[in-house]
């Protein structure tokens, strides 16, 4: 299929829109009005422009407030069409969208739509351009795909088709199941957007929140399979008014808006084979059948479900190493590996490999000096670690090869957003091969009980949500959860929770909506990648256990305050006994509907920059803690002051 993107979608003027979208190898673009009237250069020469990338002008969009207007008004607005006829032929253009109109002078005939749309197709037939008309959520008359199928099957006009746009469908809940009736070569234009459910005004929600299809909650993959199962065969486009997307770096946005798209495709021919086959959809089989054979849809590596962390790796340099070192220790975990040939340690705990590079002129660290103490890599669980990596190589990741030294295995490895490393690993195999025995630097600390990686969570620059979340959507294959906001003392923290069926590979993503949180100032502190972990939560199955053992070895835990207990006791049904005991250790509680605890407690930071949490999950538990984050993030701020103070 053609791919096109909207240039309302991203940041930059038009020709450095223009740039970007050819460099993420789309076949075209929807120009959207206000960029060609801004634009320094003629028609001609953004059609040569345009041309010199490899880009077609897909489609000129908007054209408002047209149909179903009182005849003064539609003679009018036929000449005010005449003359962009004459700008699309410059352009070499060949389609233009007509959106349904929401002026009040407007009046809700459908015959009357219907002939002046008809009358409008004939003028764009005599020039060789095509309408395509779409439904707007708001329109006065027309908000549904129905009722604009209907008006262009009224019109009946070669020139005149239909567009449909998931944003307008899927805001309203409208059912797109009826679009798969619709003949597919009356279809002319397809544009998709997700967008993530929001209680608001549909045109603000519409302007300012949509998102690429992989970042929202709107179930795009069903609304294009309909297309498809209708026999569409045109473009495949984006069209994204994302508040957001108009600041973030163009070249970040394309690629991610591309990955979309590979993403959606090859989701979409999962179902179609599906119904192709099972025979469990009779009446759709043949389409889908013929879908499949008609469209060359991305075909990556299938997904696989992931594991969980298999090891996390920290780039630092030798002060920050030795620190870090003791951190671990104190937290019980054993060092139990020198690396062969470089200055790399490993520690290791349950099923828990952390390792500390301080390797000089190493990528790790590298990294330190542009962001300071961060993880740089980590280590994912694959059943096929090849074929993972080349899943997300097929979904747009640069894929990674670090320098071998002797007897090293090159394990598969992509790039993450941001930077870090993400390599994939079988379950059940070790660094050890590549670590020999260490010197003991220290008496072997006590274990703590600390089983895995429950989860990561990763402090992100505001631009940088967006990409993530469809990282790991599509390549890691998580599904979004939760998303809250979330009260520091100095603003609000939105943090995403991400987790695979499976519930061993879990990431939350937290974004600062304030300049003066913690977490703004240390993705500030990360500078130009912007951003880096936040905290690892590690797991055990006696939490009472592990914080006593790690604080007799020295961890500090962030302390809670007294009120928080009292407000415990009274909220939930907790043993008193028991709360007085989280109390003395500073665990912090959560419970939900279904009888499912969570018993947590923070470590204070390492750096000024991450910390560890401690979790202990019961009877299905399958949050993060989200009630506690207020009363965290205070009793973080007053430990920094009081820290600062004592400078
Ligand atoms: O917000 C708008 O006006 C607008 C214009 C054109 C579109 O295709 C659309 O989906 C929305
Ligand atoms: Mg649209």
């Amino acid at each position: 299929m053609r791919r096109s993107i909207a240039t309302v979608s991203l940041s930059g003027t038009l020709r450095q829109k223009l740039e970007a979208i050819a460099a993420a190898r789309f076949d075209g673009i929807e120009l959207f009005e206000p960029d060609f009237i801004s634009f320094t250069g003629s028609a001609r020469e953004l059609r040569q422009q345009a041309a010199d990338l490899g880009l077609g002008i897909d489609l000129y969009q908007p054209f408002r407030d047209f149909e179903g207007m009182p005849d003064d008004l539609f003679r009018r607005s036929l000449d005010r069409a005449e003359r962009k006829f004459d700008v699309m032929q410059e352009l070499g253009c060949p389609l233009m969208l007509v959106c349904s109109n929401t002026s009040p002078a407007s009046l809700g005939d459908a015959e009357r739509a219907a002939a002046q749309l008809h009358e409008l197709a004939e003028r764009a037939s005599r020039r060789n351009l095509r309408i395509g008309y779409e439904a707007l959520a708001w329109g006065k008359w027309v908000n549904l795909y129905r009722q604009a199928w209907n008006i262009v099957e009224k019109a009946d006009h070669p020139h005149l088709g239909l567009i449909l746009d998931s944003f307008h469908t899927l805001s309203l809940r409208d059912d797109p199941m009826g679009i798969a009736d619709i003949p597919g070569e009356r279809i002319f234009f397809v544009q998709m957007a997700d967008a993530p459910l929001l209680a608001m005004d549909v045109i603000q929600w519409a302007r300012h929140h949509r998102n690429f299809p992989g970042q929202g909650q709107l179930d795009v993959v069903t609304f294009f399979e309909q297309a498809l199962l209708a026999g569409y065969t045109g473009n495949l486009s984006l069209e994204i008014f994302n508040d957001v997307f108009r600041e973030t770096p163009n070249r970040r946005t394309a690629l991610d808006a591309m990955r979309s798209l590979l993403f959606l495709e090859s989701e979409c021919k999962n179902r179609l084979a599906a119904r192709a086959q099972e025979g469990t959809d009779e009446a759709r089989a043949p389409a889908a059948t013929r879908a499949l054979q008609r469209l060359d849809l991305a075909t990556p590596p299938a997904a696989q479900p992931l594991g969980g962390f298999s090891f996390i790796e920290f780039g630092v340099d030798e002060a920050t190493g030795q620190a870090l070192a003791s951190t671990f220790q104190a937290l019980g975990f054993a060092h139990t590996g020198r690396h062969r040939s470089k200055a790399v340690d490993l520690f290791c705990q349950g099923d828990i490999q952390f390792v500390i590079n301080t390797q000089p002129g190493s990528e790790a660290r590298q990294r330190f000096e542009e962001l300071g103490p961060s993880v740089c890599a980590m280590g994912l669980v694959a059943p096929d670690p090849v074929q993972a990596a080349n899943r997300a190589v097929a979904l747009l990741s640069a894929r990674h090869t670090s320098p071998l030294g002797p007897n090293e295995l090159q394990l598969p490895a992509i790039i993450s957003p941001g930077g870090a490393v993400v390599h994939f690993v079988r379950a059940g195999s070790t660094l050890d091969a590549d670590f020999v025995a260490p010197v003991p630097r220290a008496p072997a600390p006590q274990a703590g009980g600390l089983t895995h990686v429950d989860h990561m969570a990763l402090a992100l620059a505001h631009d940088q949500l967006d990409t993530w979340t469809l990282f790991a959507q599509s390549i890691l294959g998580l599904g979004a959860g939760e998303s809250l906001e979330l009260a520091d003392p100095f603003g609000l923290v939105r943090s995403c929770a991400l987790t695979n069926a499976q519930r061993n590979l879990r990431l939350v993503l937290n974004v600062s909506k304030s300049q003066r949180t913690r977490t703004a100032q240390q993705v500030r502190a990360t500078g130009r990648s912007g951003g880096g972990v936040h905290h690892i939560a590690l797991a055990t199955q006696d939490i009472f256990a592990t914080v006593q053992t790690l604080q007799a070895q020295g961890v500090k835990w962030l302390p809670i305050s007294p009120n928080y207990y009292e407000d415990l006791l009274a909220r939930l049904d907790l043993d008193e006994a028991l709360v007085r005991r989280m109390q003395t250790l500073n665990i912090v509680a959560d419970v939900s509907p279904g009888g499912g605890r969570f018993l947590h407690a923070y470590t204070e930071p390492f750096a000024d920059r991450f910390f560890f949490e401690v979790v202990q999950r019961e009877g299905g538990y399958d949050g993060y803690g989200a009630v506690n984050a207020a009363v965290r993030m205070a009793a973080q701020e007053n430990a920094h002051q009081r820290a600062s103070a004592g400078q």
